[in-house]
């Protein structure tokens, strides 16, 4: 393959003598006839061509001779008018003969693209058949007009002869051109057959390329693969005399195992008859794990049951209590309270019961000959001695007060209404029982002895929750917290307390008894220190105000209620009770409180739901036939812990000092009345 087998072709140049045609390939009937006779110029032009005259001067003499050519009859005399005549004629002819060229020519050229070689050829034969008349005669004289007339005849013979040779050799070099142009036709299509076979060569020959440069990649992937694996052999070779090592190594390690292995086989024989032993005992553990199932079952059916009776003998003794108690609390005195007085000793009251259910006030200071017995000569103060259902001395601490109550959260959960009040003139330690000192924080003192009511009220539901549990018991707690400020309900729970424009109502759910207050913040609680939270806040939002009595007096009822729903999974039991825990506003006579304006209103308020309470109770206890209830906000709110479902406690908070003797006196008085009262048989509340 050569390196241009890409490029077309190129045609090879023809060679011929005159037209570029070898003569070899010219078929021979194509080639010229050969001529007659040519007039010597003509036979001496051709001589001198250099294509012809190795083939046609030679072979001159070898032609078989040829007819004479046929020339036009002579012409007629006169001779001077013949002469004109030849003249004229010799010049048709001559101007005949060259148009006649000019015409082959012009043909020739229009059909086809023969070289102008053979053009010139016939124009200089033409022009060299032309002899020059003169140059080889003597001129003639003047006179010898019969010798010029011979001489132009001879001369027209000879030119005519010319032209008539010139015609006939170009009607042969017209039939040879038709020859050529045959020829031309073929070569042409010969050579387009060519260029066909050339290019579909050439895209065989691109074809094989390509697949040369596929074979080559394929070899070179062929020859990368071959080195890998060569690679591959090298490394399993190198791990194979590797692993032979091993096997060596493996093979005497086998033997040693394999004395392991028999030494093994005689202790797992051992090994398994201890198991057949340990599944013997197994069984009968498993006998007895049964036995004792059973057992606990039964147990814990009974426990149910001694539930249920717990429960009912709960209630029993609760109602043998009263279902509705009060308990009076009389305060210590504070530090700033024991500079006042020198000795910490309260004169004006004391405890004479053991059992702690009485307390008496003896009025000291201002006795009056009514109210004094003369012993001797010795003035004996007034008492007024009270009964209650128990009496807490200033030393009693909030653990003490609570052991008393906690019964009745128990009767909470058991599914009874509950209201505890705190009672009592401002300043007498009701904010303390309920809740515990200010300076305490609800969320983090949870373990302080101060700790109040509520939060350990709180702490016994979940606690007592987590052991009801395992009994079956599932228990929903949502609870609030409200205060009632000037016969206005707000909202403790709120995050700003100060948005007065919620108004809040207390309203009757469906035609049902119970009751709800609209647009208050009810929180479903499930962790007790989600409630510690609320407390907190609601301590928070509290309205507080200074008074003349107590400078951080409360001014309003506080209500924190917890709403118990239980659930057992295992009995089918339901029960639904609620705690209310409240702290009642500071009840003031007017003339002490020294309040005016606003404060005055505040007080008027207080005193009013104060009185209705005992108004409230009274009706209970008398079986009245109209219970008013809505005469206050604080028992409309409570009217379902106050009637025949539920168990009331109050606590009356007693201040030590002694200049609230009066106040001491009223509530100490108001108490009486509420203890005097027997309001009905408490019903658990099933849902
Ligand atoms: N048992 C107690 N032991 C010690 N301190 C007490 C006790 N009871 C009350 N206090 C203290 O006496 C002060 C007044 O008590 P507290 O604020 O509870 O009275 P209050 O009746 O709630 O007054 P108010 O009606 O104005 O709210 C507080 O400083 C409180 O810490």
């Amino acid at each position: 393959m050569s390196e241009h087998s890409n490029d077309k072709p190129v045609p090879k140049p023809l060679a011929t003598p005159n037209i570029g045609i070898p003569s070899t390939r010219i078929p021979s009937k194509i080639k010229p006839p050969k001529m007659n006779s040519l007039h010597p110029a003509v036979v001496h032009i051709q001589s001198k061509e250099p294509g012809n005259q190795d083939e046609n001067a030679p072979s001159q003499a070898k032609r078989p001779k040829m007819d004479p050519p046929r020339y036009p009859p002579p012409l007629s005399k006169p001779a001077g008018t013949g002469l004109k005549r030849a003249h004229s004629a010799l010049s048709l002819n001559v101007s005949t003969c060259s148009s006649t060229i000019s015409v082959a020519r012009g043909r020739s050229e229009k059909k086809a693209p023969l070289g102008p070689s053979v053009v010139n050829r016939v124009t200089t034969n033409v022009k060299a058949s032309v002899p020059p008349a003169k140059s080889k005669k003597t001129k003639r004289p003047a006179w010898d007009l019969k010798g010029r007339i011979q001489d132009i005849e001879e001369q027209f013979l000879v030119s005519r002869k010319t032209n008539d040779e010139l015609i006939s050799q170009l009607k042969l070099n017209e039939e040879r051109i038709a020859l050529l142009e045959g020829l031309n036709s073929e070569l042409s299509q010969d050579v387009q057959c060519k260029e066909s076979k050339t290019q579909e060569a050439n895209e065989v020959l691109e074809q094989l390329q390509k697949s040369l440069r596929e074979k080559e990649e394929k070899l070179t992937t062929v020859r990368t693969r071959k080195e890998s694996l060569e690679n591959q052999v090298n490394t399993l070779q190198q791990e194979c005399t590797g692993l032979q090592s091993t096997i060596g190594q493996l093979t005497s390690a086998q033997a040693g195992l394999q004395a392991h292995l028999e030494a093994t086989k005689v202790i797992l024989q051992q090994a398994q008859a201890e198991n057949e032993a340990q599944k013997k005992m197994i069984q009968e553990l498993q006998a007895k794990l049964y036995d004792k199932e059973n057992k606990i079952c039964v147990l814990e059916t009974r426990t149910r049951q001694d539930e249920q009776t717990r429960r009912k003998l709960h209630n029993i003794i609760q109602e043998l209590k009263g279902n509705i108690r009060v308990f009076c609390r009389v305060r210590p005195l504070l530090p700033n309270e024991l500079d006042e007085i020198p000795e910490e000793h309260i004169p004006h009251i004391a405890f004479p019961d053991p059992d702690n259910r009485e307390v008496q006030l003896m009025r000291l200071s201002d006795i009056s000959l009514n109210e004094s017995s003369v012993v001797g000569k010795t003035k004996t103060p007034v008492k007024y001695d009270f009964t209650f259902d128990r009496v807490f001395c200033p030393l009693s601490n909030q653990s003490e007060v609570f052991d008393e109550i906690s019964q009745l959260v128990q009767s909470s959960l058991d599914g009874y209404n509950v209201c505890i009040f705190a009672y009592g003139q401002t300043g007498s330690g009701k904010t303390y029982t309920m809740e515990g000192p200010e300076e305490l924080d609800l969320t983090l003192d949870l373990d302080s002895p101060c700790l109040g009511m509520i939060p350990r009220a709180v702490q016994q539901i979940f606690s007592t929750e987590q052991e009801l549990q395992k009994k079956g018991w599932q228990y929903k707690m949502d609870s609030y917290f409200l205060e009632i400020y000037n016969e206005v309900i707000h909202d403790l729970l709120v995050d700003s307390p100060s948005d007065n424009s919620v108004k809040h109502e207390i309203k009757m759910v469906g035609k049902g008894s119970e009751l709800y207050v609209t647009n208050l913040t009810t929180v479903i609680v499930k962790t007790e220190k989600r409630i510690h939270q609320l407390l907190k806040k609601a301590r928070k939002n509290r309205a507080v105000a200074a008074t003349k009595c107590n400078q951080h007096s409360s001014r309003s009822h506080s209500v924190f209620r917890i709403k118990l729903s239980g659930n057992n999974s295992i009995t089918g039991e339901t029960c639904e009770g609620t705690l209310n825990l409240v702290d009642l506003a500071g009840s003031e006579r007017l003339k002490d409180s020294g309040s005016e304006g606003q404060r005055l209103e505040e007080t008027k308020n207080i005193n009013r739901s104060l009185a209705n309470l005992g108004n409230v109770i009274m009706a209970l206890s008398q079986k009245a036939d109209h219970i008013p209830y809505r005469n206050s906000k604080l028992t409309h709110l409570l009217m379902n812990s106050l009637g025949g479902n539920s168990k009331v406690l109050m606590f009356v908070n007693v201040s030590p000092k002694e200049e609230h003797f009066n106040e001491t006196l009223n509530s100490l008085r108001f108490a009486t009345k509420v203890n005097q009262c027997q309001i009905g048989t408490a019903h658990k509340k099933v849902k």
